[in-house]
C-alpha cells in the first residue's frame, strides 16, 4: 500500500493527540486515501521527557533531521509562538511538504505570507485547528459560503475564559482555582496569559479577518480584554439577575474598514452566546445570503484539536485523489 510520510512538530497537548489519533485511526485513513499514515518523525524541544511513541519514530531537537526524512510529505506544527515556527513552515513548505498547523500566534502574523509561499511551491495548507479547536469554522466560511458575503461574526473563540466564566459562575469556584484545572485539561496554554487577557481570541479574529475580508484591521486599533478582572462577585451579581458573562470577539466591515474588537459583555438569555458553556467555542455567521448561521464545539483540548488538523490533512489528500483521477 502507498505510504504517506508526516511528521509532527511538537509532543504536547495537541502533538501527542495528533500521534495517538493518527494511529486509532489509520483504518478510516486509509479507507479514506487509499494510503498508510506513517508519523516518521517527531520535533521536541527537551530531549530528556519521556514520550509513548513507536521505535521507528525518528525522535529529534534538531529540525533539519525532520527536513531529511526521505519523501517527507507533510508537516504537522503544534508548537508555541511565532519563532521558530514560522522559520520551520517556510523550509518546510520550501522543500514541497503541506503543511497544518494548530498556531494562531504565528498564523495571524504569518498566515498571509505562508499561503502565498504555498501558492508559489504549490503545497497546500491547512489551518482550522487555529481557530475554535475542533469547530471546523475555517472551511465552513472557506467553502460552504463561497457566494455569500459574511458581514458580520460574534463569537466565543477563547475555550479556557468561557470554561473559567462557566465554571466560577456554576461552581462559585475561584478563578485562579478553575485557571488550575483548564491547564490540568490541556485547555489553558502553559503561559495562560493570552488566554484570559484576550489575546488568544484576538489572534484567532485577525486570522478570520483575513478569511473573511483578506486583511486585518490595524491591530494596535482593536479594543482587547480579558477575562483577569472580572469578580465571583460580578459573576454571582449578574447571575442573579440570570445574566451571564461572555467572552466576545466581534468582527464587521464598514465600508472599506473593519471594525473588530474582543472583550467580556454581560448577556441575557436572548443573546445567541448565552448558553455557550463549558470550554465550547461558537461562531454566530451573518451572511448576506443564507442570514444567521451558528456553529458550535469543543474550542480547546487535545482530541478537539487533533480533529481539525486531521481532516484538514484528510482535505488535502482527498483534493490530491481527485486532481489525479482528473488528469
Ligand atoms: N491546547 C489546545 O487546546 C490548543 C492549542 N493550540 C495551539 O497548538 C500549539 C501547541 O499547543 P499545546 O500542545 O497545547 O502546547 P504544549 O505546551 O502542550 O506543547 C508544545 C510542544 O511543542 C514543543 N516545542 C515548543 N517549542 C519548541 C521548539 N522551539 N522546538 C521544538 N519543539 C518545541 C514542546 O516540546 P517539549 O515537549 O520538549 O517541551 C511541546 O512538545 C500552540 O501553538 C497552541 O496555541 C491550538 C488549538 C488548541
Ligand atoms: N488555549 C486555547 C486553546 C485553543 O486554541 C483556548 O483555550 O481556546
Amino acid at each position: 500500500m502507498t505510504v504517506i510520510k508526516v511528521a509532527l512538530l511538537g509532543f504536547g497537548t495537541v502533538g501527542e493527540g495528533l500521534y495517538e489519533s493518527i494511529n486509532s485511526h489509520q483504518q478510516q485513513l486509509q479507507a479514506l486515501l487509499g494510503a498508510e499514515v506513517h508519523i516518521a518523525g517527531v520535533l521536541i524541544q527537551d530531549s530528556e521527557k519521556q514520550r509513548r511513541l513507536a521505535e521507528d519514530v525518528l525522535v529529534t531537537t534538531n529540525f533539519n533531521d525532520i527536513l531529511n526524512i526521505p519523501d517527507l510529505q507533510v508537516v504537522f506544527e503544534a508548537i508555541v509562538g511565532e519563532d521558530p515556527s514560522y522559520e520551520y513552515l517556510s523550509k518546510a513548505i520550501e522543500r514541497g511538504c503541506d503543511i497544518i498547523t494548530a498556531n494562531k500566534v504565528m498564523f495571524a502574523k504569518h498566515g498571509e505570507e505562508l499561503l502565498r509561499k504555498a501558492r508559489e511551491y504549490n503545497v497546500s495548507i491547512g489551518y482550522e485547528a487555529t481557530v475554535a479547536g475542533g469547530v471546523p469554522v475555517i472551511r465552513t466560511i472557506a467553502q460552504l459560503l463561497q457566494v455569500n458575503r459574511v458581514e458580520k461574526i460574534q463569537a466565543i473563540l477563547n475555550g479556557t475564559s468561557n470554561f473559567i466564566l462557566t465554571e466560577m459562575r456554576k461552581n462559585e469556584l475561584p478563578f485562579e482555582t478553575v485557571l488550575k484545572s483548564a491547564q490540568d485539561l490541556g485547555y489553558a496554554e502553559a503561559d495562560p496569559s493570552n488566554d484570559v487577557e484576550g489575546f488568544d481570541a484576538f489572534y484567532k479574529l485577525m486570522i478570520l479577518s483575513n478569511l473573511l475580508f483578506g486583511k486585518q484591521p490595524d491591530w494596535h486599533e482593536v479594543k482587547v480584554e480579558g477575562i483577569s478582572e472580572i469578580s465571583n462577585h460580578q459573576i454571582q451579581s449578574a447571575h442573579q439577575k440570570n445574566e451571564r458573562y461572555k467572552h466576545i470577539a466581534e468582527i464587521k466591515k464598514d465600508g472599506d474598514q473593519i471594525i473588530a474588537s474582543v472583550g467580556p459583555a454581560l448577556t441575557n438569555e436572548d443573546h445567541p452566546l448565552y448558553n455557550i458553556e463549558g470550554v465550547d467555542n461558537a461562531i454566530v455567521i451573518k451572511a448576506s445570503l443564507a442570514g444567521t448561521i451558528a456553529i458550535q464545539g469543543p474550542g480547546a483540548g487535545s482530541y478537539p484539536t487533533a480533529s481539525a488538523m486531521i481532516e484538514d490533512f484528510a482535505h488535502i489528500f482527498q483534493n490530491k485523489k481527485a486532481a489525479y483521477a482528473l488528469t
